[in-house]
C-alpha cells in the first residue's frame, strides 16, 4: 500500500512537484534535439539537392567500367574501412591487372611476413592459377574522394527496381558539370591506356544485349601466316574504311564493311578477325547465328544496338539455318553452341556480372530453346536494315561458301571475299620460323668481353699475325655468320703484319678473302656453315667497336641448304667449338677487332687453324665437343620449350620442314599440332615431317575406311531396318486387313442371319396369315382352331 502512495505521490502534487517538472523538461529537449536533427537532415539532403550535381552510373553501360578502374586507383577507396571481398571483377579486362593495394595473392604474404618464393614451389603445379583476392568497399558505403579542386561523394548501390544492377553515384559540388565530364574523360583514357595490350569480346545473349565476356591478349599480325599481301591488304582496307565516314555520307552510302572469310577448318579465319582487331583497337561483338535462341527481332535489336567503331563477328554463317553439330552434313541436333552467349546457362564468363546474368539465363534458357525462329530476310534486314548500326566492320566466317544464299554475299553486305586454303609450303616454312625462338641479339653476342683498351702491348705484340691476317678477320665474318652487314663495325686502321708489310684491313678485302674461304671446301667456314653460300655482301665500316668480343657459345653444326640470312646489324662476335666427331669442325676461338684497328686471334683460319684446333680440341678431347643436333634435342625435350636457334639453323629447318609438308595437303593448325609436339625439338620437327605425313596419311585414309565402314553399316542398319518396318507395317497391313475381312464377314454373318431371321417371320407371317384364314374360316363355318 505504501509503495503504491509513493508512485502516485508525485503526480497528484506534494513534494514531488519538481521532478514531473524535470520530467517534462527532459520530453522537451529530446524533442526539440529530435527536431534539429531532423531539419538539419533535411536541410542537408535540399543543399545537396541544390548545390551537388550527381551522376548515376550503371554498370550496363561502358562509363561504369572506367570509373570502377579510375576508383580503384585512388587512396581513399582502397582505404575503404568496410569492404567485401571477392575473387571476381567487375570490371572487363581489368582482373589480372589489379593494382596490388587493391588486391593480394599467395605470392604476397606467407603467414605472418612477406611471401618469399620458395624455389622449389615454384616448379610444383606447372601453369597453377594463381588467384587474386580483390578488396571492393561495400554496397551504400560513402567515400569521399579530392579530384582536381572538388571533393567528389562516391556510392556504390544497386539500382532500385528489383534488377540488381549495379550503380556508382558520384556527387560533387559544383557549377555545372564540367568537373564530372572532366572526370569520366580521364577515367576513359586511363581505361583505354590500360587496356591498350588487350582486345575485349563481347557476346550477345538471349536478351538482346552484348554482354561482356573476356578481355584477350592482342594477337601480333605476324603470327597469322597466310600468303603474302593478303593480311596487309585487309588491314589497309579496314583502315580506309574507319577515316572515310565523310566520303560514305558524301555519296549517301551506308557506312558499313562486310569480309567474308570462307574455306577450309584451322586456316587461321578466327585468327586473323582477332588479330585485326587487335591491330586496330576494336572490340569483337560475336554472334553465333546457330544459337537456339535466335530469333529475328532479336537479331535486329543486338545489331541495333552495336557501338559504331567495332567489329562484329557472325561465325559459321553457313550453320545459321541448319544449326547442326556436324559442319559436314549440316544434319543434328543444335548442341553445336559455341560461347556463352549461344546457351546461357552454360555461359563462362569470369565477372560477378556474367553470374548474376548466368543465373538469371539459366531459368529463362528451357523457355527459350527451340526458339530459333531466325529467317534469311531477317537476317538480311539485321544486316543492312534501316535499325542497323553503322561504322561497324562486319566479319563473317564459313566453312561452305557453296550454303550460302547469294543474298548474303553480295556486295553491300560482303563487300570483300577472302578464301583460306591448306598450307601451302610458303605457309609451312613461316610457321616453323614463327614457331621456334631465334637467338636475341644480345645473347648471341658476347658472354665473355675483353676491353682491347685494357690490352696490354705487350699481349698485342704477343698476338702473332701470320701472313695470313685478314684471312683471320675474314673467318670472323664468316663465324658471324654469313649474314648481311648492316651495322657490323670493323676497324679501317692499317694493321703491321709480321711480315712488315702494311695491310688494310678494308672491308672489301676482307669480305672477298672470306668469301674464297667459304668457296673452299675444306675451309673452316665452311664447316661452319656446313657448305653454305654465304652471301659476300661488304662489310660496312661506319664505327670502330671498343671491344674485342669474344663468344663461348657453340654454334649448330648442322649442314645447311638455307639461303637466307636472317641476323642483321649484330657487331661483329666470334665463337668458339669444339672439333665434331669426325674432326672436321672448327675449334676455334676467334677475336674481333679493336678500337686500335688491331685484328687478334689465337687462331688462324684455313687449313692453319684446323692445324690448330685439332691440337687443342682434337677429336680427343671430348671435353670441347658440342652436343649434336640429336642430343640436343633429347636436352631440349625435357624442357618446356626450344632453346632459341640463331638464324641460320632456323632458316635451314624451317626450310627442310616446308619441303616435307606437301603443298596443300594440311591445315595451317594440323602443322601447328605437329609443331607442338615438337615444340622443344626444332631438329626432331624438321626430320620427322615426312614420317608425320604419312601417318597423318594413314590415319586419314583409316579413318575415310572407318567412316565408310561406319556409313556403310549405318546404311546396311537403315535398310535392314526400313525393311523390317516395311514388312511389319504389311503384315500389320494383312493383320488389318484380316480383322476387316473376319469384321466384314461377322457383319455379313449378322446381316444372313437378320435376312435368314426375317425370312423366317416372313414365312411365319405368311404361316400365320394363312392360319389365322383358315381359323377364320373355321370360325366361320366351325374351323380348325378354338378361338381365345
Ligand atoms: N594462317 C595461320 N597462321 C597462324 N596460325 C594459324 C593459321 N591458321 C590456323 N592457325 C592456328 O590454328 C588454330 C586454329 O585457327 P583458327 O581458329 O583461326 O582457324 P579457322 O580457320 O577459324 O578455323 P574454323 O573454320 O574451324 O573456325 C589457331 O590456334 C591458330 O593459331
Amino acid at each position: 500500500m505504501d509503495a503504491l502512495k509513493s508512485l502516485v505521490q508525485p503526480l497528484v502534487g506534494g513534494g514531488g512537484a519538481s521532478s514531473v517538472v524535470d520530467g517534462m523538461k527532459l520530453v522537451v529537449l529530446g524533442g526539440t534535439v529530435e527536431t534539429a536533427r531532423r531539419v538539419s537532415s533535411s536541410a542537408w539532403s535540399h543543399f545537396v539537392n541544390s548545390f551537388f550535381l550527381t551522376a548515376h552510373f550503371s554498370e550496363e553501360d561502358y562509363p561504369y567500367d572506367w570509373l570502377m578502374l579510375w576508383l580503384s586507383r585512388r587512396p581513399e577507396w582502397q582505404r575503404s574501412r568496410e569492404f567485401e571481398t571477392t575473387t571476381r571483377t567487375t570490371t572487363p579486362g581489368v582482373s589480372s591487372t589489379l593494382d596490388a593495394m587493391n588486391s593480394f595473392g599467395d605470392e604476397d604474404f606467407d603467414g605472418e611476413g612477406p611471401h618469399t618464393p620458395d624455389p622449389e614451389d615454384a616448379d610444383e603445379v606447372p601453369g597453377k592459377v594463381k588467384t587474386r583476392v580483390v578488396f571492393q568497399p561495400t554496397f551504400d558505403a560513402t567515400h569521399t574522394i579530392y579530384y582536381r579542386g572538388h571533393w567528389l561523394r562516391v556510392k556504390r548501390g544497386r539500382k532500385n527496381g528489383g534488377s540488381g544492377c549495379e550503380m556508382l553515384s558520384i556527387s560533387v559540388v559544383a557549377r555545372n558539370n564540367t568537373i564530372l565530364k572532366q572526370l569520366i574523360l580521364q577515367a576513359k583514357k586511363e581505361y583505354e591506356a590500360h587496356a591498350i595490350h588487350r582486345i575485349q569480346i563481347y557476346f550477345a545473349d538471349a536478351y538482346g544485349s552484348w554482354r561482356w565476356t573476356d578481355s584477350r591478349h592482342k594477337r601480333p599480325l605476324s603470327s597469322i601466316v597466310l600468303n603474302p599481301g593478303v593480311k596487309e591488304m585487309l588491314l589497309q582496307d579496314t583502315k580506309d574504311f574507319l577515316g572515310s565516314e565523310k566520303w560514305y555520307a558524301d555519296r549517301g552510302i551506308p557506312f558499313r564493311r562486310g569480309y567474308l572469310l570462307h574455306g577450309v577448318p584451322g586456316s587461321g579465319k578466327s585468327s586473323l578477325i582477332h588479330a585485326i582487331a587487335g591491330s586496330l583497337q576494336l572490340d569483337i561483338y560475336v554472334v553465333s547465328l546457330s544459337a537456339s535462341w535466335i530469333s529475328d527481332s532479336t537479331l535486329t535489336t543486338l545489331m541495333g544496338r552495336v557501338p559504331a567503331r567495332c567489329i562484329l563477328l557472325l561465325e559459321d554463317l553457313d550453320a545459321a539455318f541448319t544449326r547442326s553439330v556436324s559442319r559436314e552434313d549440316g544434319e543434328g541436333d543444335d548442341s553445336k553452341e559455341q560461347g556463352p552467349a549461344n546457351n546461357p546457362a552454360t555461359t563462362t564468363t569470369s565477372s560477378s556480372r556474367g553470374s548474376r546474368h548466368r543465373r538469371s539465363a539459366a531459368a529463362t534458357t528451357e523457355q527459350l530453346s527451340e526458339s530459333n525462329t531466325l529467317s534469311l530476310s531477317g537476317l538480311l534486314n539485321a544486316l543492312d536494315g534501316v535499325a542497323a548500326a553503322e561504322g561497324r566492320i562486319l566479319f563473317a566466317t564459313t566453312n561452305h561458301l557453296e550454303r550460302l544464299d547469294p543474298a548474303l554475299c553480295r556486295p553491300g553486305r560482303m563487300d570483300v571475299w577472302i578464301e583460306f586454303k591448306n598450307a601451302s609450303k610458303w605457309q609451312a616454312e613461316a610457321l616453323f620460323r614463327n614457331f621456334f625462338p631465334i637467338v636475341e641479339e644480345q645473347e648471341l653476342e658476347v658472354e665473355e668481353e675483353i676491353e682491347i683498351d685494357e690490352l696490354s702491348e705487350a699481349e698485342v705484340d704477343s698476338v702473332v699475325l701470320p701472313e695470313g691476317t685478314n684471312l683471320q678477320v675474314s673467318a670472323v665474318a664468316n663465324v658471324v655468320g654469313g649474314e648481311p652487314t648492316t651495322g657490323v663495325v670493323v676497324p679501317t686502321q692499317e694493321v703491321s703484319s709480321p711480315t712488315g708489310s702494311s695491310s688494310s684491313l678494308g672491308l672489301s678485302t676482307l669480305w672477298s678473302m672470306s668469301s674464297s674461304i667459304v668457296g673452299g671446301s675444306s675451309s673452316a667456314a665452311s664447316s661452319i656453315f656446313g657448305g653454305s653460300s654465304v652471301p659476300s655482301s661488304p662489310l660496312s665500316s661506319t664505327a670502330s667497336p671498343r671491344r674485342v668480343l669474344v663468344n663461348t657459345r657453340s654454334l649448330d653444326s648442322s649442314p645447311s641448304s638455307s639461303p637466307s640470312p636472317v641476323r642483321r646489324g649484330r657487331p661483329l662476335t666470334t665463337q668458339k667449338r669444339g672439333a665434331g666427331a669426325d674432326g672436321s669442325s672448327l675449334g676455334t676461338t676467334t677475336t674481333g677487332v679493336g678500337s686500335s684497328g688491331l685484328s687478334t686471334s689465337t687462331t688462324s683460319t684455313g687449313t692453319v687453324t684446323k692445324g690448330v684446333s685439332e691440337k687443342q680440341f682434337g677429336s680427343t678431347n671430348q671435353t670441347y665437343l658440342p652436343p649434336s643436333a640429336a642430343e640436343e634435342d633429347i636436352v631440349a625435350g625435357q624442357r618446356h620449350s626450344a632453346k632459341p636457334l640463331d638464324g641460320i639453323t632456323l632458316s635451314r629447318l624451317a626450310k627442310h620442314f616446308a619441303d616435307g609438308v606437301p603443298e596443300e595437303e594440311f591445315s595451317v593448325a594440323a602443322l601447328q599440332g605437329y609443331l607442338l609436339k615438337h615444340k622443344a625439338s626444332p631438329h626432331q620437327a624438321a626430320e620427322g615431317v615426312p614420317e608425320w605425313v604419312v601417318s597423318e596419311r594413314d590415319m586419314r585414309e583409316r579413318l575415310k575406311r572407318e567412316k565408310e565402314a561406319r556409313e556403310t553399316k549405318e546404311k546396311a542398319e537403315r535398310e535392314k531396318k526400313k525393311k523390317e518396318k516395311e514388312e511389319k507395317e504389311k503384315e500389320k497391313e494383312k493383320e488389318k486387313e484380316k480383322t476387316e475381312l473376319e469384321k466384314k464377314e461377322a457383319e455379313l454373318e449378322k446381316i444372313r442371319a437378320q435376312l435368314a431371321e426375317k425370312e423366317k417371320e416372313i414365312e411365319e407371317k405368311k404361316s400365320g396369315k394363312s392360319t389365322s384364314g383358315k381359323k377364320k374360316k373355321g370360325g366361320e363355318c366351325g374351323g380348325y382352331y378354338t378361338c381365345c
